[in-house]
């Protein structure tokens, strides 16, 4: 098969190839065939000739399969022009523009792998990544939903400056040295009062010194409970996209609700989420766990410990990896069907890349 691979030069597709590198898809028989926008004519990586343009719709359409991460624009402007022309391949795709057309599927095949073959079966062609906190937060919960119990739930997030993009990670971190920086001095000096210190880094937080291009505010220091445009309900898009691809994801007659804040903070690459679960039934706190445990074989369940807590449910200890880790898991004072939990995973694997290089296995090898 040959498979075009477009925006892999960028931060989600370059953990896209190293993790297909590392998972050998390059070796089950299919032709890679790279893309830019930008570099046509270089050379490709994995020794696979010259780089194509990604804009070259006679190129595109000799493909059985297209895998981008290339980004929201380039999906709009390519996709409709090649199904168009009558392109009748595979399209698999980070970017949000395509999740919510009928004739795609959002893809988690831990959690919906027969949502995935009902909609081979039928013929459908567009495989689209979910976003990644959606994608997170089901990966981690995915026994409770599988099981039916689930009546509503609530995630309020904790969510890392590379959900915003490569700039954005740096920004963060050019923002912690310019508040470091603030207050030096004032740090050598052991004896120094921290009020000072406070006032400075609050002047920095306020003042026009600090890098803030990307963000547009302060995020070091600080948090921004607003992500993505606003929508209706007084609801942002990020918490919009909660409840619309849950239940797209999970292919439920009946909808979920699932809404909550989400919150950008000063995380590098995992977003955490703090859950808040309404049963549909009483059940012991031994079988939810359970039943959390053995969904799949990346989640991994953490004691409700203060030491297991600290040590495994925390971006520090998760960042790189594909587990997820969910812990914090007890029945609330609300009642016996309602359960807190919280979660952390690496938002650039499960949350981007993972979806789509296993959905091209499911392809090639079907
Ligand atoms: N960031 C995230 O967390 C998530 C992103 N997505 C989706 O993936 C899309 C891509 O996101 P992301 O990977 O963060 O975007 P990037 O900005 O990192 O990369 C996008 C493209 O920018 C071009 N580019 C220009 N300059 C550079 C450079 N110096 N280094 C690398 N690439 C460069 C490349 O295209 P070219 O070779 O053509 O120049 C590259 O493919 C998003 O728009 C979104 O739709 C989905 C889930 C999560
Ligand atoms: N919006 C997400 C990242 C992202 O790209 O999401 P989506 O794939 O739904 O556009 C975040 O900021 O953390």
């Amino acid at each position: 098969m040959k498979v075009g691979i477009v925006g892999w030069r960028g931060m989600v597709g370059s953990v896209l190839l190293q993790r297909m590198v590392e998972e050998g898809d390059f070796n089950i028989g299919i032709e890679p065939v790279f893309f830019s926008t930008s570099q046509a004519g270089q050379s490709a990586p994995m020794n696979a000739g010259i780089l194509k343009s990604a804009d070259d719709i006679e190129e595109l359409k000799k493909l059985d399969i297209i895998i981008t991460c290339q980004g929201g624009d380039y999906t709009k402007a390519v996709h409709p022009e090649l199904r168009k022309q009558g392109w009748q391949g595979y399209w698999i795709d980070a970017a949000s523009t395509l999740r919510m057309e009928p004739d795609a599927v959002i893809i988690l095949d831990p959690v919906n792998r027969n949502v995935i073959d009902a909609a081979l079966a039928k013929g459908q062609k567009d495989f689209i990544g979910g976003n990644c906190t959606v994608s997170l937060m089901l990966m981690a919960l995915g026994g409770l939903f599988r099981a039916g119990l689930v009546e509503w739930l609530s995630s309020m997030t904790y969510q890392a400056a590379s959900g915003a993009g490569a700039p954005n990670m740096r920004e963060l971190l050019s923002q912690m040295g310019a508040l470091h920086g603030s207050v030096a001095e004032h740090l050598k000096n052991p004896s120094s009062a921290i009020l000072d210190i406070d006032r400075d880094v609050t002047a920095t937080l306020r003042g026009d010194t600090l890098p803030k291009k990307e963000f547009g505010f302060p995020l070091a220091g600080s948090v921004l409970p607003w992500i993505d445009r606003e929508v209706e309900d007084g609801q942002s898009r990020e918490e919009w996209k909660g409840f619309a691809e849950t239940n797209k994801i999970l292919g439920a007659s009946t909808p979920i609700p699932v809404d909550g804040i989400c919150v950008r903070v000063g995380a590098m690459r995992c977003h955490s989420q703090a859950l808040t679960i309404k049963l549909n039934k009483d059940v012991p706190l031994a079988d939810i766990e359970e039943l959390i445990k053995n969904d799949n074989q990346w989640v991994k369940f953490v004691p409700n410990t203060k030491a297991d807590t600290l040590a495994d449910l925390t971006p520090a200890a998760v960042s790189g990896l594909l587990t997820v880790p969910i812990g914090r898991v007890r029945k609330m004072k609300m009642g016996p069907q309602y359960v807190q939990a919280f979660t952390c995973g690496d938002q650039l694997l499960w949350g981007a890349a993972e979806p789509l290089r296993r959905m091209l296995r499911i392809l090639v090898e079907k």
